[in-house]
C-alpha cells in the first residue's frame, strides 16, 4: 500500500482566507515537463486508498470558472458499480450492433474494470447564464485536465477516454444525464502497471506566433 499523499495537502482553503504568493513550484513544473498520461490497458485495477478519490475530485475542481456557474458535475464508479456498469454498456452495445459476438460483449462488459475507479466527468452548462455556454464548455475541460495532473502527481496511471459509449443516447439516459448535459470524457485512475513512454508531440513554438502592430500603408 502507497502512503498517502492526503495527509500532506493544506487544508481546503475557506472564503477569504489568505493564499500563499505566487512562487517558483519546481516539483509542479518538472512534473509537467514530463507528465504523460498511460493507457487504461496499462494500469491495474485494485482500489484506491479511502479518501484518494474524494482528495482528487476536489482539486480537479479548483478551476477558473467565469461567474462562479460550476458546469460541471462527477459521476463516480468504483467496487462492484464497475461491472454492473458494464452490463449498460453491454446491452447499449448490443441495441446498437445487436449481432455483437460474444467476445465484443465481453470487451464492453470489463471496460471499466481497466481501473480502480472511474469518473464520468459531465458537461453540465447553464445555457441561459449570462456566461457564454463555450465558456462553460472550457471551464469543464480544464476540470478534466486538472483530474488528469492531479491523478499523474498523486502517482497513479490516468487516462481521459471518450471511446464510443460518451456518444451513445442510451448511456447517456442509464447516467440520467439531462438534454443540455453532454459527456466530457471518462477519467480512469489506476495503478501504473508500466512506465510510460514520450510520444509524438507538437512543440509549442510551431502552434505559435507573435502579434506585432501591423505597418502602416
Ligand atoms: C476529450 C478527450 C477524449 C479522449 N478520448 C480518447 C479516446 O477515446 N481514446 C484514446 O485512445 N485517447 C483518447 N484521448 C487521449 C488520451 O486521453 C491521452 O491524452 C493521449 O492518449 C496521450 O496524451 P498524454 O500522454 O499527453 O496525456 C482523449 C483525450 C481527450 C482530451
Amino acid at each position: 500500500m502507497r502512503t498517502s499523499w492526503t495527509a500532506d495537502l493544506p487544508p481546503e482553503p475557506q472564503l477569504g482566507d489568505e493564499l500563499p504568493p505566487p512562487s517558483v513550484k519546481t516539483e509542479t513544473l518538472a512534473y509537467l515537463a514530463e507528465r504523460r498520461s498511460l493507457t487504461a490497458a496499462q494500469m491495474t485495477d485494485e482500489p484506491l486508498p479511502e479518501g484518494d478519490l474524494e482528495a482528487l475530485l476536489r482539486l480537479a475542481a479548483r478551476v477558473p470558472d467565469h461567474r462562479r456557474v460550476h458546469p460541471f458535475r462527477f459521476i463516480t464508479f468504483e467496487g462492484e458499480a464497475r461491472a454492473a456498469f458494464g452490463e449498460v454498456l453491454e446491452e447499449a452495445f448490443v441495441g446498437a450492433n445487436p449481432d455483437a459476438p460474444e467476445e465484443a460483449r465481453a470487451l464492453e462488459r470489463s471496460r471499466f474494470l481497466r481501473a480502480g475507479v472511474v469518473v464520468c466527468l459531465v458537461s453540465s452548462p447553464d445555457k441561459e447564464h449570462k456566461t457564454p455556454e463555450w465558456e462553460q464548455l472550457l471551464t469543464t475541460g480544464a476540470v478534466g485536465q486538472n483530474l488528469v495532473i492531479a491523478a499523474g502527481a498523486a502517482g497513479y496511471a490516468v487516462q481521459w477516454l471518450t471511446e464510443w459509449y460518451s456518444y451513445d443516447k442510451a448511456v447517456a439516459s442509464a447516467l440520467g444525464l439531462t438534454k443540455d448535459e453532454r459527456i466530457a470524457g471518462f477519467i480512469y485512475i489506476g495503478h501504473p502497471g508500466e512506465a510510460p513512454k514520450e510520444r509524438a508531440r507538437m512543440e509549442a513554438p510551431a502552434l505559435t506566433s507573435s502579434w506585432s502592430r501591423p505597418r502602416p500603408g
